[in-house]
């Protein structure tokens, strides 16, 4: 197996992503949905996002993954969310899970505590998020019987898998943090990623680091959160092998 952390294995999956052109099916929340677009349409990805009840398993299945992500999880939400995970996992697909908010609401919590039955290839959260999927979701996956990958975003992003696998990935700036919905962003670019390798654990670990590469660059050149947003989306798509190899701030940990 390639090295997970390695500049050159990264970019490759950066090029591969390109090249394939993949679609990601994803149900995100109003706030996030124009930002998840353009960030896949300049990574070279190609996004959809219909949540309709008629039309949401055609797009899911016809997709190459498929991003569920919980924010402004309303009523149609709660309806679609099945329909397109059970299209997609049907059709072998990558699915990747993003709980936002389950800290701030028991109902949205239980349901994904429900989802996490699903067959996901990577789950992505924050601090609070992964306290209220109970600690360690990886392993409370494995205790029921799937591996998803498991990416705990803030200052430095872990990932872990449930064979041990672990990695620090220390890339990316506060401004991103300054910016709404740059982690729902980054949870479609993980999948744009999954689709494109057999491995999960090295394309988590590749999609967050050229997610948080661009976003150092973006930094280095905005003014702001305002003009971060535009520098973001700008340096994934120049995005080079160079930019990888002169800032990579990746180790893999030791393994439990
Ligand atoms: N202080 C920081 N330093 C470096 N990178 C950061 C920092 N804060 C966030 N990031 C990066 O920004 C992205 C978003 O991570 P964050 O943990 O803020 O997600 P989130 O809380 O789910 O965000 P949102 O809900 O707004 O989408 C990640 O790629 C992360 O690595
Ligand atoms: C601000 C906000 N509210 C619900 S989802 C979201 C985007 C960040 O998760
Ligand atoms: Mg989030």
């Amino acid at each position: 197996m390639e090295p997970a952390i390695d500049a050159d294995v990264i970019f490759d999956a950066l090029e591969r992503v390109r090249r394939t052109v993949p679609r990601v099916h994803v149900i995100t929340n109003t706030v996030a949905q124009t930002l998840t677009a353009n960030v896949l349409l300049a990574l070279g990805a190609v996004p959809s996002m219909t949540i309709a009840p008629a039309e949401v398993a055609a797009f899911a299945e016809s997709a190459d993954a498929l991003l569920i992500n919980l924010g402004t999880l309303d009523e149609d939400r709660r309806q679609a969310i099945p329909r397109a995970v059970h299209a997609a996992s049907a059709a072998g697909r990558p699915c990747v899970l993003d709980p936002v908010f389950i800290d701030r609401s028991p109902r949205r919590a239980a349901y994904a505590r429900k989802l996490l039955h699903e067959s996901w290839s990577a789950i992505r959260v924050n601090a609070a998020e992964l306290d209220a999927l109970g600690g360690t979701g990886s392993t409370q996956a494995a205790n029921i019987g799937f591996s998803p990958v498991l990416a705990v975003t803030g200052s430095v992003d872990r990932v872990q898998d449930s064979t041990g696998r672990a990695a620090s990935l220390a890339n990316g700036h506060p401004l991103m943090g300054r910016t709404t919905a740059t982690g729902c962003a980054g949870g479609a670019v993980l999948a744009a990623f999954l689709s494109c390798s057999d491995d999960p654990f090295a394309s988590v670990c590749a999609g967050l680091s050229v997610f948080n590469v661009a976003g150092e660059i973006a930094a280095a050149r905005a003014r702001g959160p305002g003009s971060l947003v535009p520098e973001l989306l700008d340096a994934l798509y120049r995005l080079q092998r160079t930019d990888i190899q002169d800032r990579l701030a990746a180790t893999l940990d030791p393994t439990e």
